[in-house]
């Protein structure tokens, strides 16, 4: 099997577009758009021999860190502005922002994400392809009493009806807690013109039709999104229509979360925008496994090795997931 760092060097037609990669086996900065270092501290973005980096805190003493590199289509222009650090490659964006621990994250929530889509429009990637909001203590309370992730959603939904109509779509995404504190969110998009197709789940209501009992506002993503052949898929968990279901039942969320994905990427529902058709659970690759009780790691991971291609680059992250009451959830991506 290619080692992450020969995927990324390889020839750029058959070079994927993004990859995990160890640390420490850095490819040359010439072909990368941006890195995400998952480790146990986390850092805010940053320009690193410039090239945008942010850190994560998402990993314990125990786990090793890796790299989430998205490699570059082209010749790479990055910079910074104000908290926003971003690269284009004349065919995607990639932009990330952190927001700072605070009492209530609504209106930092909202001014973030109104900037990044400020930026994204200004550059010309109004395509939103995916996001990655990574929340620190996302299902505690605000200084409020109001989850945080509550508040974070309620912020978001804001800064998505200020920009309908000029941020394209409403995006494939994953809300999930993390080791440290603050939000940390990056994000890539595409060109207008590109061809991007944003999916639904049938077993699942769209989360942004989600009922208030789940928050003030709705969370702002959609199942998975399509787009220059890559099927970009959100954080997946145990839930049928709006509820969880199996609640305190580590096998039945991996199992209606493994038949959640499984409907989502079928024939019959992929296959109205792919002419191909669909997927399979073994072509799914860049796969996080967020798992809230550290001691279901070892469950959760034996059943994802009898699922999931052999070669498939799969990390297992102990973190909270946006409901008290789920215990696993799972995103990954075709390419
Ligand atoms: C698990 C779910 O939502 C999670 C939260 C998301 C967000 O708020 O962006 C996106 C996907 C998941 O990480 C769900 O509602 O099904």
């Amino acid at each position: 099997m290619s080692s992450f760092v020969d995927l990324l060097n390889s020839p750029r037609e058959t070079r994927p577009n993004i990859k995990f990669e160890q640390p420490g086996e850095q490819a040359d900065s010439q072909h990368v758009l941006a890195r995400v270092a998952f480790e146990k501290n986390g850092f805010a973005p940053e320009l690193h021999k410039g090239v945008p980096t942010v850190g994560v805190p998402m990993t314990t003493e125990t786990e090793p860190g890796f790299h989430e590199v998205f490699a570059a289509s082209g010749p790479v222009v990055a910079g910074r502005e104000g908290g926003l650090v971003y690269a284009v490659d004349g065919r995607h964006l990639f932009c990330s922002i952190q927001v700072t621990e605070r009492d209530v994250y609504r209106d930092a929530a909202r001014i973030a994400y109104d900037s990044a889509f400020e930026l994204a429009t200004r550059l010309g990637y109004p395509n939103i392809l995916r996001m990655w909001n990574l929340v620190g203590g996302i299902i505690d309370d605000n200084a409020d009493g109001v989850e945080i992730y509550r508040d974070f959603c309620a912020g978001r939904s804001e800064a998505f009806a200020l920009w309908s109509g000029r941020i394209l779509h409403i995006p494939a995404a994953t809300g999930i807690g993390t080791r440290g504190n603050g939000v940390y969110l990056y994000f890539i998009s595409g060109r207008a013109d590109a061809e991007v197709h944003h999916l639904e789940n049938p077993r699942q209501t769209p989360a942004y039709h989600y009922p208030e009992s789940y928050g003030p506002k709705a969370p702002s993503f959609a199942r998975a999104t399509f787009a220059d052949g890559i099927l970009y898929i959100s954080g997946t968990a145990s839930i049928i229509g709006d509820e969880t279901v199996h609640k305190g039942n580590i096998s039945g969320q991996v199992d209606v979360t493994l038949e959640n994905i499984t409907t989502l990427i079928s024939t019959e529902n992929l296959g109205k925008v792919r002419a191909e058709g669909g997927y399979t659970l073994r072509d799914l690759d860049l796969i996080k496994v967020y798992v809230s009780r550290p001691e279901d790691i070892p469950f959760v991971r034996s059943r994802c090795e009898e699922v999931f291609s052999p070669d498939a680059r799969v990390v297992y992250l102990n973190v909270d997931i946006c409901r008290p009451d789920l215990l696993v959830e799972i995103e990954a991506i075709v390419q």
